[in-house]
């Protein structure tokens, strides 16, 4: 193919995609969410609002939008100058440090409520600065309006945020999404409980914005100096501590990343749509009161999500003592019912320990879970400590318990000539995730680069990594588990793989 055949193939593509996601909204009478417009989650909305912003995850439209990403990231790959694309890749720390700062500075919240019309950067920084005034005993340093202006400025160029008329700036659609929903005063008056009820996004962008900054600057240097190996990872590297990253945020000056991981957690269950997390696995088929146990599960965002689903279980959240001790205070009273009526209760565990038998409100000392299930869990260890998590999950699993695995799935980005074979499909291992022909990259290129920048995080933070099928099939094989059935998420990398004991 010439280039110019492949570059036509990229445009036909992302034509027919647009095709495709309009035909859905128009036969609603609904035109697709404007990137100018934002959407606050913690806002309510008109029914159409809503009701366009939900057929975003419709699989169709999800499904398109990803082939319209994926087309539009190789386009551009193609066309673009090597040396601008170059500066975008090195230099993209710059758009980081301005994201940061957008999160840090509650810039968000502070335009939402100027409304539409926006505010002039001198008003920002004065709002900035006021918020400020909790950090210093003397009165706060007043932030440079000029300096904010450029900030803002390479956000909106990157669409995070729209000049409105030179220097006046409002939210849009993408910086909305990392709104707290907390006014100017309570993020005055009470600002270490930003994150408290909302939805994690800012919280995860607070995260990624310190840690993970940080750790990346070393990753280079760890692998380079350590061969990745010698120390435990460049998160180590970077903070000068031996400690396991779980261990140094329950450290003594680390309480504001302890509770901010725990939102953050809650931010990621937005890799996601809720469909795939409540059709993952056929919770409906558990018979009544069947204990599901989230293992490592934080706060409970996911359990929570399934509680709420399926009301005829009970979930234990699993997790380490400090997690568990801040878990039902972070959902305020969100969920009363759910706690109050024993559905979902927490568990001090160390998951490296053996299970032991425990008590569960309603059921009564349970031996052997109906599900154990490991979300966001193991991609944060390397093989080793997985191998050891899954033999001590299967010391504790009965005849009939269900082990699911949730983590990325990652395709290779060149088709896999050994899958695709009669029956593989089925358990995950695929050739490629576009048509034959298709001028995409068989990992669909960009619209799937969520799931490898989470990899190289892991790597980063954790020494760990997400994982291929093979990855998958070999530790489970090697840890008393067979996998029966891989159910890949709608839209992302991310998949349920249910194992049972052999
Ligand atoms: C990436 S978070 C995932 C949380 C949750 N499963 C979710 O999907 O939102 C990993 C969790 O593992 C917990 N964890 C780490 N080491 C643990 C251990 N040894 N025992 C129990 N939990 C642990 C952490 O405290 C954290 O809540």
């Amino acid at each position: 193919m010439t280039t110019f055949a492949t570059l036509r193939a990229l445009h036909t593509v992302i034509g027919e995609a647009i095709t495709e996601i309009e035909k859905v909204y128009q036969a609603e009478s609904l035109d697709f969410p404007s990137l100018d417009t934002p959407y606050y989650t913690s806002l309510k909305h008109a029914p159409e609002v809503d009701r366009a912003e939900d057929l975003r995850v419709d699989h169709t439209v999800f499904a398109a939008a990803n082939r319209i990403v994926s087309a539009a990231g190789q386009l551009s790959a193609t066309v673009n100058k090597p040396w601008f694309s170059l500066i975008e890749g090195i230099n993209s720390t710059n758009v980081v440090a301005c994201l940061q700062f957008l999160e840090a500075s509650n810039t968000v919240e502070i335009l939402r409520e100027a409304g539409p019309g926006g505010l002039h950067v001198k008003e920002i920084a004065k709002k900035i600065t006021a918020l400020r005034s909790w950090k210093t005993d003397g009165p706060p340093v007043e932030l440079d309006s000029s300096k904010l202006s450029h900030v803002l400025r390479i956000l909106a160029t990157f669409h995070w945020l729209r000049e409105v008329t030179p220097d006046v700036f409002t939210n849009n659609r993408l910086s909305s999404y990392i709104d707290s929903g907390k006014s100017f005063e309570q993020l005055r008056d009470a600002p270490g409980t930003k994150y408290d009820e909302s939805d994690g996004v800012a919280a995860y962008c607070a995260t990624a914005g310190d840690e993970v900054f940080k750790l990346m600057t070393n990753l280079t240097d760890w692998l380079l100096n350590d061969g990745g190996s010698k120390t435990d990872s460049a998160f180590n590297f970077t903070f000068k501590t031996p400690l396991k990253y779980y261990e140094w945020i329950e450290q003594p000056g680390n309480e504001h990343r302890l509770t901010r991981f725990g939102h953050a957690m809650h931010g990621t269950k937005q890799f996601e749509i809720a469909e795939n997390i409540i059709h993952g696995f056929p919770w409906e088929e558990l018979p009544k009161d069947s204990v599901v146990v989230d293992i490592g599960g934080g706060i409970g965002t996911i359990s929570l999500i399934l509680a709420e689903a399926y009301p005829h279980l009970r979930f234990v959240v699993e997790d380490r003592a400090p997690v568990v001790a801040i878990g039902r205070q972070a959902w305020g009273g969100k969920y009363a019912e759910i706690f109050d009526s024993g559905r979902l209760s927490y568990h001090a565990h160390d998951f490296f320990e053996p299970q032991r038998p425990f008590d569960v409100p309603g059921v009564g000392t349970v031996v052997h879970p109906d599900v154990m299930f490991i979300r966001a869990i193991a991609h944060n260890w390397p093989d080793s400590y997985v191998l050891e998590l899954l033999k001590t999950l299967r010391a504790a699993a009965g005849p009939n318990t269900k082990l699911l695995w949730i983590d990325n799935m990652l395709a290779y980005a060149c088709v896999d000539n050994e899958s695709g074979q009669e029956g593989s499909e089925a358990l995950g291992a695929v050739r490629s995730l576009v048509p034959e022909g298709s001028p995409l990259l068989p990992n669909l290129g960009r619209a799937s680069a969520n799931g490898y920048i989470l990899d190289i995080q892991m790597l980063g933070r954790f020494n760990a990594k997400e994982r291929t099928y093979r990855e998958y099939e070999a530790l489970t094989n090697a840890s008393g588990w067979k996998i029966t059935r891989v159910n890949r998420a709608v839209g992302s990398l991310w998949a349920y793989t249910t194992a049972v004991p052999v």
